[in-house]
Protein backbone atom coordinates (compact mmCIF):
# COMPACT_ATOMS: atom_id res chain seq x y z
CA UNK A 1 0.00 0.00 0.00
CA UNK A 2 2.60 2.46 1.16
CA UNK A 3 4.70 1.32 -2.18
CA UNK A 4 1.49 2.27 -4.05
CA UNK A 5 0.98 5.62 -2.39
CA UNK A 6 4.65 6.83 -2.43
CA UNK A 7 4.22 5.71 -6.52
CA UNK A 8 1.03 7.85 -6.79
CA UNK A 9 3.01 10.52 -5.57
CA UNK A 10 5.94 10.55 -7.97
CA UNK A 11 3.88 10.04 -11.09
CA UNK A 12 4.52 12.14 -13.79
CA UNK A 13 2.08 14.08 -16.31
CA UNK A 14 3.93 11.25 -18.99
CA UNK A 15 3.80 8.33 -17.01
CA UNK A 16 -0.28 9.10 -17.16
CA UNK A 17 -0.18 9.72 -21.04
CA UNK A 18 1.53 6.71 -21.34
CA UNK A 19 -0.44 4.28 -19.64
CA UNK A 20 -3.53 6.00 -21.12
CA UNK A 21 -2.30 5.64 -24.84
CA UNK A 22 -1.07 2.81 -25.02
CA UNK A 23 -4.76 1.53 -22.97
CA UNK A 24 -6.41 2.70 -26.23
CA UNK A 25 -4.18 1.12 -28.49
CA UNK A 26 -4.95 -2.06 -27.02
CA UNK A 27 -8.56 -1.34 -26.22
CA UNK A 28 -8.32 -0.61 -30.34
CA UNK A 29 -7.03 -4.23 -30.74
CA UNK A 30 -9.72 -5.53 -28.58
CA UNK A 31 -12.76 -3.67 -30.32
CA UNK A 32 -11.08 -4.66 -33.56
CA UNK A 33 -10.13 -8.69 -33.31
CA UNK A 34 -12.90 -9.58 -30.30
CA UNK A 35 -14.45 -12.90 -31.40
CA UNK A 36 -11.48 -13.88 -33.89
CA UNK A 37 -8.99 -16.21 -33.01
CA UNK A 38 -6.50 -13.43 -33.27
CA UNK A 39 -7.08 -12.19 -30.35
CA UNK A 40 -7.21 -15.55 -28.27
CA UNK A 41 -3.77 -16.12 -29.70
CA UNK A 42 -2.97 -12.10 -28.59
CA UNK A 43 -4.39 -13.07 -25.28
CA UNK A 44 -2.27 -16.23 -25.19
CA UNK A 45 0.72 -14.12 -25.72
CA UNK A 46 0.37 -11.42 -23.08
CA UNK A 47 -0.30 -15.11 -20.48
CA UNK A 48 3.15 -16.31 -21.74
CA UNK A 49 4.67 -12.29 -21.55
CA UNK A 50 3.71 -12.03 -17.95
CA UNK A 51 4.72 -16.07 -17.25
CA UNK A 52 8.11 -14.91 -18.62
CA UNK A 53 8.40 -11.48 -16.16
CA UNK A 54 7.52 -14.02 -13.32
CA UNK A 55 10.10 -16.36 -14.40
CA UNK A 56 12.99 -14.03 -14.56
CA UNK A 57 11.84 -12.50 -11.06
CA UNK A 58 12.47 -15.93 -9.85
CA UNK A 59 15.56 -16.26 -11.29
CA UNK A 60 14.75 -19.57 -14.10
CA UNK A 61 17.30 -18.44 -16.50
CA UNK A 62 16.02 -21.15 -19.02
CA UNK A 63 12.70 -20.93 -18.84
CA UNK A 64 12.69 -16.99 -19.51
CA UNK A 65 14.98 -17.22 -22.22
CA UNK A 66 12.64 -20.11 -23.98
CA UNK A 67 9.63 -18.06 -23.49
CA UNK A 68 11.14 -15.17 -24.76
CA UNK A 69 12.48 -16.98 -27.89
CA UNK A 70 8.48 -18.33 -27.97
CA UNK A 71 6.69 -15.03 -27.87
CA UNK A 72 9.41 -13.64 -30.53
CA UNK A 73 8.57 -16.24 -32.75
CA UNK A 74 4.41 -15.80 -32.07
CA UNK A 75 4.22 -12.17 -33.75
CA UNK A 76 6.03 -13.74 -36.90
CA UNK A 77 3.33 -16.75 -36.88
CA UNK A 78 0.47 -14.45 -36.17
CA UNK A 79 1.27 -12.65 -39.47
CA UNK A 80 1.69 -15.96 -41.51
CA UNK A 81 -0.88 -17.65 -40.32
CA UNK A 82 -3.60 -15.28 -39.77
CA UNK A 83 -2.91 -12.99 -42.48
CA UNK A 84 -6.51 -13.39 -43.80
CA UNK A 85 -8.24 -12.62 -40.89
CA UNK A 86 -6.08 -9.45 -40.44
CA UNK A 87 -6.80 -8.91 -43.94
CA UNK A 88 -10.23 -9.35 -43.44
CA UNK A 89 -10.38 -7.00 -40.50
CA UNK A 90 -8.04 -4.35 -41.69
CA UNK A 91 -9.82 -4.21 -45.45
CA UNK A 92 -13.22 -4.32 -43.97
CA UNK A 93 -12.63 -0.70 -42.04
CA UNK A 94 -11.38 2.56 -42.75
CA UNK A 95 -9.07 4.91 -40.79
CA UNK A 96 -12.01 6.03 -38.50
CA UNK A 97 -13.25 2.67 -37.74
CA UNK A 98 -9.81 1.65 -36.92
CA UNK A 99 -9.17 4.23 -34.74
CA UNK A 100 -11.76 5.64 -32.85
CA UNK A 101 -15.02 3.99 -34.74
CA UNK A 102 -16.88 1.83 -32.54
CA UNK A 103 -19.10 -1.67 -33.91
CA UNK A 104 -22.37 -0.23 -35.17
CA UNK A 105 -25.37 -0.06 -33.24
CA UNK A 106 -27.57 -3.10 -33.42
CA UNK A 107 -29.80 -2.83 -36.61
CA UNK A 108 -33.04 -4.65 -36.45
CA UNK A 109 -32.77 -7.60 -39.25
CA UNK A 110 -35.57 -7.56 -41.15
CA UNK A 111 -37.31 -11.02 -40.26
CA UNK A 112 -40.24 -10.65 -42.43
CA UNK A 113 -37.45 -9.95 -45.66
CA UNK A 114 -35.98 -13.28 -44.83
CA UNK A 115 -38.97 -15.19 -44.91
CA UNK A 116 -40.62 -13.81 -47.77
CA UNK A 117 -37.56 -14.50 -49.52
CA UNK A 118 -36.83 -17.93 -48.26
CA UNK A 119 -40.06 -19.19 -49.09
CA UNK A 120 -40.11 -17.79 -52.61
CA UNK A 121 -36.32 -19.60 -53.03
CA UNK A 122 -38.46 -22.79 -51.90
CA UNK A 123 -40.91 -22.38 -54.17
CA UNK A 124 -38.93 -21.74 -57.16
CA UNK A 125 -36.49 -24.48 -55.79
CA UNK A 126 -33.37 -22.45 -55.84
CA UNK A 127 -30.94 -24.06 -52.99
CA UNK A 128 -29.90 -21.43 -50.45
CA UNK A 129 -27.55 -21.32 -47.26
CA UNK A 130 -28.19 -18.42 -45.20
CA UNK A 131 -26.21 -17.76 -42.02
CA UNK A 132 -27.78 -15.35 -39.29
CA UNK A 133 -24.74 -15.59 -36.85
CA UNK A 134 -25.42 -15.18 -32.91
CA UNK A 135 -22.96 -13.40 -30.45
CA UNK A 136 -20.08 -15.27 -31.83
CA UNK A 137 -18.49 -14.06 -35.29
CA UNK A 138 -18.18 -16.83 -37.46
CA UNK A 139 -16.22 -15.32 -40.30
CA UNK A 140 -12.97 -17.18 -39.00
CA UNK A 141 -14.68 -20.45 -39.13
CA UNK A 142 -16.17 -19.58 -42.76
CA UNK A 143 -13.50 -19.54 -45.81
CA UNK A 144 -13.65 -17.49 -49.22
CA UNK A 145 -16.47 -15.98 -50.47
CA UNK A 146 -17.07 -12.12 -51.20
CA UNK A 147 -17.20 -9.20 -49.18
CA UNK A 148 -20.54 -7.94 -49.67
CA UNK A 149 -22.99 -5.12 -48.50
CA UNK A 150 -26.21 -5.12 -49.38
CA UNK A 151 -29.33 -4.62 -47.57
CA UNK A 152 -31.36 -7.32 -46.53
CA UNK A 153 -34.47 -7.85 -48.87
CA UNK A 154 -36.51 -10.86 -50.43
CA UNK A 155 -35.21 -9.63 -53.91
CA UNK A 156 -31.43 -9.37 -52.98
CA UNK A 157 -31.45 -12.78 -51.63
CA UNK A 158 -33.32 -14.60 -54.89
CA UNK A 159 -30.79 -12.58 -56.88
CA UNK A 160 -27.93 -14.10 -54.59
CA UNK A 161 -29.24 -17.23 -54.91
CA UNK A 162 -30.04 -17.52 -58.43
CA UNK A 163 -28.46 -19.58 -60.43
CA UNK A 164 -27.13 -17.22 -62.70
CA UNK A 165 -25.25 -15.47 -59.87
CA UNK A 166 -21.28 -16.52 -59.92
CA UNK A 167 -21.74 -16.14 -55.92
CA UNK A 168 -24.79 -18.47 -55.63
CA UNK A 169 -22.69 -21.20 -54.84
CA UNK A 170 -21.83 -21.39 -50.84
CA UNK A 171 -23.70 -19.30 -48.35
CA UNK A 172 -24.83 -15.39 -47.68
CA UNK A 173 -24.48 -14.22 -44.12
CA UNK A 174 -26.25 -11.52 -42.87
CA UNK A 175 -25.92 -9.16 -39.76
CA UNK A 176 -28.53 -6.92 -38.76
CA UNK A 177 -30.06 -5.70 -41.87
CA UNK A 178 -27.12 -6.30 -44.18
CA UNK A 179 -25.99 -9.39 -46.46
CA UNK A 180 -22.08 -9.41 -45.28
CA UNK A 181 -20.75 -12.00 -47.24
CA UNK A 182 -21.69 -14.38 -49.92
CA UNK A 183 -20.59 -17.36 -51.97
CA UNK A 184 -19.14 -18.76 -48.29
CA UNK A 185 -17.75 -22.09 -47.55
CA UNK A 186 -18.75 -23.15 -44.17
CA UNK A 187 -16.96 -26.68 -42.05
CA UNK A 188 -18.84 -29.58 -42.84
CA UNK A 189 -20.14 -31.73 -39.92
CA UNK A 190 -18.54 -35.31 -40.06
CA UNK A 191 -21.35 -36.22 -37.97
CA UNK A 192 -22.87 -39.77 -39.89
CA UNK A 193 -26.43 -39.62 -38.13
CA UNK A 194 -27.54 -37.16 -40.89
CA UNK A 195 -30.64 -38.19 -42.93
CA UNK A 196 -29.91 -39.81 -46.22
CA UNK A 197 -31.39 -37.20 -48.31
CA UNK A 198 -28.77 -34.28 -47.09
CA UNK A 199 -25.92 -34.04 -49.49
CA UNK A 200 -23.14 -30.96 -48.78
CA UNK A 201 -25.47 -27.98 -48.34
CA UNK A 202 -26.92 -29.42 -45.39
CA UNK A 203 -23.66 -31.08 -43.88
CA UNK A 204 -22.34 -27.77 -44.42
CA UNK A 205 -25.18 -26.21 -42.35
CA UNK A 206 -24.38 -28.65 -39.57
CA UNK A 207 -20.90 -28.13 -39.86
CA UNK A 208 -20.99 -24.24 -38.63
CA UNK A 209 -24.11 -24.58 -36.26
CA UNK A 210 -22.21 -27.65 -34.67
CA UNK A 211 -19.12 -24.83 -33.82
CA UNK A 212 -21.33 -21.36 -32.85
CA UNK A 213 -24.37 -20.24 -31.85
CA UNK A 214 -25.51 -19.42 -35.44
CA UNK A 215 -28.83 -20.53 -36.86
CA UNK A 216 -28.27 -21.53 -40.17
CA UNK A 217 -31.57 -21.76 -42.93
CA UNK A 218 -30.84 -24.41 -45.71
CA UNK A 219 -33.34 -24.16 -49.00
CA UNK A 220 -33.09 -27.61 -50.36
CA UNK A 221 -33.03 -27.22 -54.64
CA UNK A 222 -34.10 -30.74 -54.98
CA UNK A 223 -36.75 -31.35 -52.71
CA UNK A 224 -37.98 -27.52 -52.06
CA UNK A 225 -37.78 -27.96 -47.99
CA UNK A 226 -36.73 -25.53 -45.76
CA UNK A 227 -34.99 -26.44 -42.63
CA UNK A 228 -32.97 -24.75 -39.93
CA UNK A 229 -29.59 -26.09 -38.25
CA UNK A 230 -29.13 -24.78 -34.54
CA UNK A 231 -26.15 -26.19 -32.60
CA UNK A 232 -26.76 -30.04 -33.64
CA UNK A 233 -30.23 -29.96 -34.00
CA UNK A 234 -31.93 -29.62 -37.68
CA UNK A 235 -35.11 -28.09 -36.71
CA UNK A 236 -38.10 -28.60 -40.18
CA UNK A 237 -39.60 -25.56 -41.11
CA UNK A 238 -43.24 -26.22 -42.07
CA UNK A 239 -44.43 -23.32 -42.56
CA UNK A 240 -43.95 -19.15 -42.08
CA UNK A 241 -44.95 -19.30 -38.73
CA UNK A 242 -42.68 -21.62 -37.78
CA UNK A 243 -39.43 -19.99 -39.84
CA UNK A 244 -40.53 -17.04 -37.96
CA UNK A 245 -40.64 -18.25 -34.21
CA UNK A 246 -37.04 -19.58 -35.09
CA UNK A 247 -36.19 -16.46 -36.33
CA UNK A 248 -37.19 -13.99 -33.82
CA UNK A 249 -36.31 -16.55 -31.31
CA UNK A 250 -32.71 -16.90 -32.64
CA UNK A 251 -32.27 -12.95 -33.23
CA UNK A 252 -34.31 -12.13 -29.51
CA UNK A 253 -30.92 -14.23 -27.78
CA UNK A 254 -28.33 -13.08 -30.20
CA UNK A 255 -29.24 -9.62 -29.24
CA UNK A 256 -32.42 -7.97 -28.01
CA UNK A 257 -32.32 -4.41 -29.28
CA UNK A 258 -31.87 -2.47 -26.09
CA UNK A 259 -31.13 -5.17 -24.03
CA UNK A 260 -28.40 -6.01 -26.50
CA UNK A 261 -27.01 -2.21 -26.45
CA UNK A 262 -26.39 -2.12 -22.86
CA UNK A 263 -24.99 -5.92 -22.76
CA UNK A 264 -22.93 -4.46 -25.40
CA UNK A 265 -21.34 -1.00 -24.33
CA UNK A 266 -21.27 -3.10 -20.79
CA UNK A 267 -18.93 -5.22 -22.43
CA UNK A 268 -17.04 -2.24 -23.95
CA UNK A 269 -16.79 -0.82 -21.04
CA UNK A 270 -15.23 -3.91 -18.97
CA UNK A 271 -12.92 -3.87 -22.02
CA UNK A 272 -11.69 -0.38 -21.45
CA UNK A 273 -11.06 -1.11 -17.70
CA UNK A 274 -9.71 -4.24 -17.98
CA UNK A 275 -6.91 -2.58 -20.86
CA UNK A 276 -6.20 0.03 -18.33
CA UNK A 277 -5.80 -2.39 -15.71
CA UNK A 278 -3.43 -4.40 -18.10
CA UNK A 279 -1.25 -1.41 -19.03
CA UNK A 280 -0.91 0.38 -15.50
CA UNK A 281 0.24 -3.21 -14.44
CA UNK A 282 2.76 -3.27 -17.22
CA UNK A 283 4.14 0.24 -16.39
CA UNK A 284 3.94 -0.57 -12.69
CA UNK A 285 6.16 -3.45 -13.63
CA UNK A 286 8.29 -1.54 -16.09
CA UNK A 287 8.45 1.34 -13.86
CA UNK A 288 8.51 0.52 -10.35
CA UNK A 289 8.07 -3.48 -10.18
CA UNK A 290 10.19 -6.23 -10.02
CA UNK A 291 12.30 -3.00 -8.27
CA UNK A 292 16.24 -3.42 -8.51
CA UNK A 293 18.58 -1.59 -6.51
CA UNK A 294 22.13 -0.40 -8.35
CA UNK A 295 24.88 1.94 -7.20
CA UNK A 296 27.22 3.95 -10.13
CA UNK A 297 29.81 6.34 -9.68
CA UNK A 298 29.38 9.55 -11.16
CA UNK A 299 31.92 12.60 -12.22
CA UNK A 300 30.55 15.69 -10.31
CA UNK A 301 30.34 18.55 -12.61
CA UNK A 302 30.66 21.76 -11.80
CA UNK A 303 28.18 24.58 -13.24
CA UNK A 304 28.19 28.63 -13.42
CA UNK A 305 31.76 29.16 -11.68
CA UNK A 306 32.63 32.75 -12.01
CA UNK A 307 35.06 32.72 -14.34
CA UNK A 308 37.12 34.56 -12.03
CA UNK A 309 37.27 32.25 -9.60
CA UNK A 310 38.91 28.84 -9.59
CA UNK A 311 38.54 25.88 -8.01
CA UNK A 312 41.49 25.47 -5.74
CA UNK A 313 39.92 22.13 -3.98
CA UNK A 314 36.94 19.83 -3.85
CA UNK A 315 36.48 17.23 -0.99
CA UNK A 316 35.21 14.71 -3.67
CA UNK A 317 35.61 14.67 -7.85
CA UNK A 318 33.02 12.09 -7.96
CA UNK A 319 29.61 10.91 -6.29
CA UNK A 320 28.37 7.60 -5.90
CA UNK A 321 24.20 7.28 -6.69
CA UNK A 322 21.78 4.66 -5.13
CA UNK A 323 19.30 4.43 -7.57
CA UNK A 324 15.86 2.17 -7.98
CA UNK A 325 13.90 0.99 -10.72
CA UNK A 326 12.76 -2.11 -12.79
CA UNK A 327 14.93 -4.41 -13.70
CA UNK A 328 14.51 -4.03 -17.58
CA UNK A 329 15.60 -0.41 -17.34
CA UNK A 330 18.22 -0.57 -14.87
CA UNK A 331 19.76 -3.40 -17.16
CA UNK A 332 19.73 -1.24 -19.85
CA UNK A 333 20.72 2.48 -18.27
CA UNK A 334 23.58 3.78 -20.19
CA UNK A 335 26.64 5.48 -17.96
CA UNK A 336 25.70 8.66 -20.01
CA UNK A 337 22.38 8.64 -18.68
CA UNK A 338 22.89 9.61 -15.45
CA UNK A 339 24.67 13.16 -13.78
CA UNK A 340 25.30 14.81 -11.08
CA UNK A 341 25.22 18.81 -11.35
CA UNK A 342 26.54 21.50 -8.64
CA UNK A 343 26.15 24.61 -9.32
CA UNK A 344 28.46 26.98 -8.44
CA UNK A 345 26.69 30.04 -8.90
CA UNK A 346 26.13 31.93 -5.68
CA UNK A 347 29.45 30.16 -4.55
CA UNK A 348 32.03 32.63 -2.66
CA UNK A 349 35.49 32.50 -2.42
CA UNK A 350 36.70 30.22 0.38
CA UNK A 351 35.42 27.03 1.19
CA UNK A 352 31.54 26.19 0.08
CA UNK A 353 29.85 23.66 1.45
CA UNK A 354 26.73 22.14 -0.90
CA UNK A 355 24.06 19.59 0.54
CA UNK A 356 23.68 17.26 -2.58
CA UNK A 357 20.19 16.81 -3.12
CA UNK A 358 17.55 15.06 -5.99
CA UNK A 359 17.94 18.73 -7.87
CA UNK A 360 21.43 17.65 -8.23
CA UNK A 361 20.92 14.69 -10.69
CA UNK A 362 19.47 14.15 -13.99
CA UNK A 363 18.81 10.59 -13.99
CA UNK A 364 16.62 9.09 -16.94
CA UNK A 365 12.87 8.22 -16.87
CA UNK A 366 11.57 5.71 -14.61
CA UNK A 367 14.39 5.55 -11.88
CA UNK A 368 14.81 7.00 -8.58
CA UNK A 369 17.76 8.04 -6.61
CA UNK A 370 17.28 6.77 -2.70
CA UNK A 371 20.76 7.72 -1.56
CA UNK A 372 24.04 10.17 -2.74
CA UNK A 373 27.34 9.27 -1.01
CA UNK A 374 28.73 11.71 0.32
CA UNK A 375 25.64 13.68 0.91
CA UNK A 376 28.06 16.67 1.03
CA UNK A 377 30.80 18.26 -1.04
CA UNK A 378 33.11 21.53 -0.08
CA UNK A 379 34.64 23.19 -2.90
CA UNK A 380 37.18 25.86 -2.60
CA UNK A 381 37.37 28.63 -4.77
CA UNK A 382 39.77 31.69 -5.10
CA UNK A 383 41.11 34.21 -7.20
CA UNK A 384 44.05 33.54 -8.49
CA UNK A 385 46.59 36.14 -8.92
CA UNK A 386 50.55 36.45 -9.59
CA UNK A 387 52.95 37.26 -7.36
CA UNK A 388 56.67 38.18 -7.95
CA UNK A 389 58.93 36.12 -5.34
CA UNK A 390 62.33 36.51 -4.51
CA UNK A 391 64.86 33.35 -4.79
CA UNK A 392 66.51 31.52 -2.26
CA UNK A 393 68.93 28.79 -2.55
CA UNK A 394 67.77 26.26 -0.06
CA UNK A 395 71.74 25.54 1.10
CA UNK A 396 72.21 22.41 3.08
CA UNK A 397 75.42 20.81 4.96
CA UNK A 398 78.50 22.48 5.71
CA UNK A 399 81.30 24.06 3.62
CA UNK A 400 84.72 22.09 3.97
CA UNK A 401 86.96 23.48 7.13
CA UNK A 402 88.58 26.67 6.05
CA UNK A 403 86.45 27.90 3.38
CA UNK A 404 83.62 30.70 3.75
CA UNK A 405 80.99 31.49 1.08
CA UNK A 406 81.56 34.71 0.47
CA UNK A 407 78.63 35.95 -2.17
CA UNK A 408 75.51 34.39 -3.92
CA UNK A 409 74.20 35.66 -7.29
CA UNK A 410 70.79 34.20 -8.25
CA UNK A 411 69.73 34.82 -11.70
CA UNK A 412 67.12 35.36 -12.39
CA UNK A 413 66.38 37.19 -8.58
CA UNK A 414 62.79 36.61 -8.51
CA UNK A 415 60.07 34.46 -10.21
CA UNK A 416 56.49 35.57 -11.02
CA UNK A 417 54.20 32.45 -9.81
CA UNK A 418 50.04 32.36 -10.52
CA UNK A 419 48.23 31.17 -7.67
CA UNK A 420 45.08 31.83 -5.66
CA UNK A 421 45.15 34.98 -3.18
CA UNK A 422 44.52 33.45 0.12
CA UNK A 423 47.57 31.05 -0.74
CA UNK A 424 50.21 33.23 -2.07
CA UNK A 425 49.61 35.39 0.98
CA UNK A 426 51.29 33.23 3.12
CA UNK A 427 54.49 33.10 0.37
CA UNK A 428 57.31 35.57 0.65
CA UNK A 429 59.88 33.20 -1.42
CA UNK A 430 60.30 30.94 -3.42
CA UNK A 431 63.42 27.98 -2.55
CA UNK A 432 65.68 25.78 -5.12
CA UNK A 433 65.93 22.52 -4.52
CA UNK A 434 68.42 21.47 -1.68
CA UNK A 435 72.24 22.42 -2.65
CA UNK A 436 74.59 20.79 -0.65
CA UNK A 437 77.77 23.01 0.48
CA UNK A 438 79.92 20.35 1.47
CA UNK A 439 80.56 19.31 -2.24
CA UNK A 440 81.66 23.00 -3.09
CA UNK A 441 85.48 24.09 -3.36
CA UNK A 442 86.14 26.58 -5.06
CA UNK A 443 83.90 29.75 -6.19
CA UNK A 444 81.71 28.77 -9.70
CA UNK A 445 77.99 28.15 -10.66
CA UNK A 446 75.26 26.05 -10.53
CA UNK A 447 71.70 25.53 -12.02
CA UNK A 448 68.84 24.82 -9.66
CA UNK A 449 65.57 23.53 -9.98
CA UNK A 450 62.94 25.96 -8.44
CA UNK A 451 60.31 24.19 -6.09
CA UNK A 452 57.03 25.22 -5.31
CA UNK A 453 54.57 25.39 -2.60
CA UNK A 454 51.75 22.78 -2.77
CA UNK A 455 49.97 22.32 -5.96
CA UNK A 456 47.77 25.31 -5.78
CA UNK A 457 50.79 27.32 -6.97
CA UNK A 458 52.31 27.59 -10.54
CA UNK A 459 54.78 29.52 -12.13
CA UNK A 460 53.95 31.75 -15.17
CA UNK A 461 56.02 31.10 -17.27
CA UNK A 462 56.21 27.35 -17.24
CA UNK A 463 59.51 26.35 -19.01
CA UNK A 464 61.41 28.92 -16.50
CA UNK A 465 61.52 26.46 -13.54
CA UNK A 466 65.53 26.82 -12.92
CA UNK A 467 67.93 29.98 -11.65
CA UNK A 468 71.32 30.10 -12.36
CA UNK A 469 73.57 30.74 -9.16
CA UNK A 470 76.86 32.13 -9.11
CA UNK A 471 78.81 31.46 -6.07
CA UNK A 472 82.29 33.33 -4.22
CA UNK A 473 83.95 31.35 -1.84
CA UNK A 474 87.55 32.31 -0.29
CA UNK A 475 89.63 30.90 2.39
CA UNK A 476 89.47 32.04 5.71
CA UNK A 477 91.95 34.08 6.81
CA UNK A 478 93.83 32.33 10.36
N1 LIG B 1 -19.05 -26.36 -47.46
C1 LIG B 1 -20.03 -25.70 -48.10
N2 LIG B 1 -20.27 -24.45 -47.77
C2 LIG B 1 -21.24 -23.73 -48.38
N3 LIG B 1 -22.02 -24.24 -49.35
C3 LIG B 1 -21.81 -25.50 -49.72
C4 LIG B 1 -20.81 -26.30 -49.12
N4 LIG B 1 -20.84 -27.50 -49.69
C5 LIG B 1 -21.83 -27.44 -50.60
N5 LIG B 1 -22.43 -26.27 -50.64
C6 LIG B 1 -23.54 -25.82 -51.46
O1 LIG B 1 -24.37 -26.92 -51.66
C7 LIG B 1 -24.48 -27.17 -53.04
C8 LIG B 1 -24.51 -28.63 -53.26
O2 LIG B 1 -25.64 -29.13 -52.64
P1 LIG B 1 -25.87 -30.65 -52.52
O3 LIG B 1 -26.93 -31.03 -53.53
O4 LIG B 1 -24.62 -31.43 -52.53
O5 LIG B 1 -26.44 -30.73 -51.08
P2 LIG B 1 -27.84 -31.08 -50.53
O6 LIG B 1 -27.69 -31.01 -49.05
O7 LIG B 1 -28.31 -32.35 -51.12
O8 LIG B 1 -28.75 -29.90 -51.00
P3 LIG B 1 -30.01 -29.90 -51.96
O9 LIG B 1 -31.11 -30.53 -51.20
O10 LIG B 1 -30.22 -28.48 -52.28
O11 LIG B 1 -29.61 -30.71 -53.15
C9 LIG B 1 -23.29 -26.52 -53.68
O12 LIG B 1 -23.57 -26.17 -55.03
C10 LIG B 1 -23.05 -25.37 -52.82
O13 LIG B 1 -23.81 -24.27 -53.25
Amino acid sequence: MNTLLSLLGTLRWQDVVDVLLNSYILFRFYVLFRGTVVLRVLAGIALLWVFQRLAVGMGLIVTSWAMQGIIAGAALIIIIVFRNELRNVLQAKNLRALLWGFPQQHVATPVEAIIEGVYDLARKRIGALIVLPGRENVHELIQGGVQWDGKVSKEMLLSIFWNGNPVHDGAAVLEGNRVTRVGGILPLSLRDDLPRQYGTRHRAAAGLAEQSDALVIVVSEERGRVVAAKNSRFIPIDDNLSLKRQLTEHLGAARDSSKGRLHESRKLTVAAAVCLLCMAGIWFSFARGMETLVSVEVPLEYLNRDPRMQIMSTSVNSVRLHLSGSNALISSLRPYQVKAKLDLGKAVSGVNTFTLSEENIVLPPGLWLSRIEPPEVRVALDMPINKDLPVQVDWVGTLPSGLLLESVTVTPAKITVAGAQRTLAQISTIYTEKVRLDDLAASGQLTAVLTLNGASVRLVEAGRDRVEVRYTIRRRTP
